[in-house]
């Protein structure tokens, strides 16, 4: 037999027992909540059922939250005061609107230390994989999971493909994670991935912070990956040790060594293998309306008459219509209405460190906002002065919460304007009706602030840290 990888080592510690039909029922080891689950809610409401473990399930109110003020509409406060009431009644911890460890459920998680390696996660949020950078393997699920998780603290599960994505190599100053994700997902396609969990290895994924590993995860299910993991190593200790909710003293020592065995047995074998030159790895942005139409900045956008099939010329067509771009001119240089800097893809610490390189002693001549991860995230980039650097760009420093991403608490961009956005989903009208999204990194966006153009972050980086 050979070695196991580190899925099979999590699928095998979780797996109470398998059907005939080869599903499993796994147990959960963390649940996440938030304003959107209250379908799942419902549904046990409904048959009479309570929460099986509410000591394994957090609440965190992100979706709906404001960013400025107070809730834009009855109906956004009424999403929020349900998550609040379902907490209550379940006694489950809730980090609401005013709690200090509030933030966008994938940020909160893992920086709280709820998310630990070799736990298995779970949220009835699509970008769930983003928990995988810490080891875990940590996916999302749908309402009626979400209220058999509530009901069980179990999920039946076929396992997934296993899959390894190893980028080798140095990534160029100005390049990061949010780079490497678009580069695969471009390669290889949204559909890319589909039906396996990604590994993700190699010298540029080590080389990686875990803030960097957890964007890299985040963004595995726009390549149609189930999950995406980083097996731990020392760098995701260090970054666990000490969160509120880490193991502590002896258990700390006992917990380390278990989480270091998760790592891929050396003959460990995978269905499926990709590997990526990070030296080649450019700043990528979206043109289109999937994360897949994503292109190095330097390059000129698609050409439906240069397309190989009818399809896809019709396809690139429709996306460059709704983008309102023009075929086969440079994507550099192409003019932003605003920006958008945060989500749980790039609202960490690390992303607005590096935004505000590019920002700081410079002017935003489009308008824009940023909205930390999380509200640590916000105390933290003011504490190290980030906030004065975006307030004298002429850029709006608001609350944490997944706002524009997604709009739900009424942060939207306005019908056919082109936003350059740090987020994951540039899919038509993700950001309003109308709205146009190009996917980028927080160097990237802080670049087209201040140029108010598509523009490449590197020139402006230079000399700086
Ligand atoms: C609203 C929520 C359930 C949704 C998701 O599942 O991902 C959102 O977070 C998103 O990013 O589109
Ligand atoms: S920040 Fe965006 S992608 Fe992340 S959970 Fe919120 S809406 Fe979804």
């Amino acid at each position: 037999m050979s070695g196991r990888t580190t899925l099979d080592k999590l699928w095998d510690d979780h797996e109470i027992l398998r059907r005939e039909d080869g599903t499993s029922l796994l147990w959960v080891d963390r649940h996440f909540v938030h304003e959107g689950s209250h379908h799942a809610f419902a549904k046990i409401a409904e048959r009479d059922m309570g929460v099986r473990h509410p000591e394994l399930t957090f609440g965190v109110a992100d979706h709906y939250v404001p960013t400025r003020g107070a809730p834009r509409s009855a109906d956004i406060a009424r999403m929020i005061a349900t998550l609040t009431g379902n907490a209550e009644r379940h006694g489950i911890e809730l980090f609401g609107v005013k709690d200090p460890r509030q933030g966008i459920v994938h940020v909160a998680g893992p920086e709280q230390g709820l998310t630990l390696p070799g736990l298995l996660v779970v949220c009835g949020d699509s970008h769930t994989a983003t928990h995988g950078a810490l080891g875990a393997y940590a996916f999302g699920i749908g309402a009626t999971e979400v209220a058999h998780v509530l009901a069980t603290q179990t999920i039946w599960q076929k396992k997934p493909k296993r899959m390894r994505l190893r980028v080798e190599g140095a990534l160029h100053p100005g390049v990061g994670a949010k780079d490497i994700a678009l580069n695969w997902i471009s390669t290889l396609g949204a559909d890319g991935a589909r039906g396996h969990a990604i590994e993700y290895a190699g010298s540029a994924v080590r080389d990686l912070s875990v803030e960097g590993r957890l964007t890299l995860c985040n963004l595995s299910i726009e390549g149609g990956a189930r999950s995406g993991m980083v097996p731990p190593d020392a760098v995701t200790l260090e970054w666990i040790a000490g969160r509120p909710f880490a193991p502590e003293g002896a258990l700390w020592e006992r917990a380390c060594e278990a989480f270091l065995a998760l790592a891929p047995d050396a003959d460990a074998e995978y269905d499926r293998e990709a590997v990526l030159d990070a030296s080649e790895i450019a700043p990528i942005v979206t043109w289109g309306t999937s994360p897949e139409e994503a292109l190095p900045v330097t390059a000129t956008l698609p050409d439906p008459a240069r397309a190989e099939t009818e399809a896809e010329a019709r396809r690139i067509s429709a996306s460059l219509d709704y983008m309102g771009l023009g075929a086969g001119r440079p994507l550099a240089g192409t003019p932003v209405d605003q920006i958008f800097i945060g989500s749980c893809t790039n609202g960490r610490i690390e992303d607005l460190r590096s935004a505000a390189a590019v920002l700081k002693g410079r002017r935003a001549v489009v308008p824009g906002m940023i909205s930390p991860g999380s509200s640590a995230v916000k105390a933290q980039a003011e504490q190290e002065g980030l906030d004065r650097i975006f307030a004298e760009a002429g850029l709006d420093w608001v609350a944490s919460g997944c706002s524009m991403c997604v709009g739900m608490n009424g942060d939207l961009v306005e019908s056919g304007k082109r936003c350059a956005s740090t987020t994951n989903r540039n899919f038509r009208g993700r950001q309003g009706q109308g709205a146009r999204t190009h996917l980028m990194s927080p160097a990237m966006a802080a670049a087209a602030a201040v140029t108010g153009t598509i523009t490449d972050a590197r020139p402006l980086l230079e000399g700086r840290s």
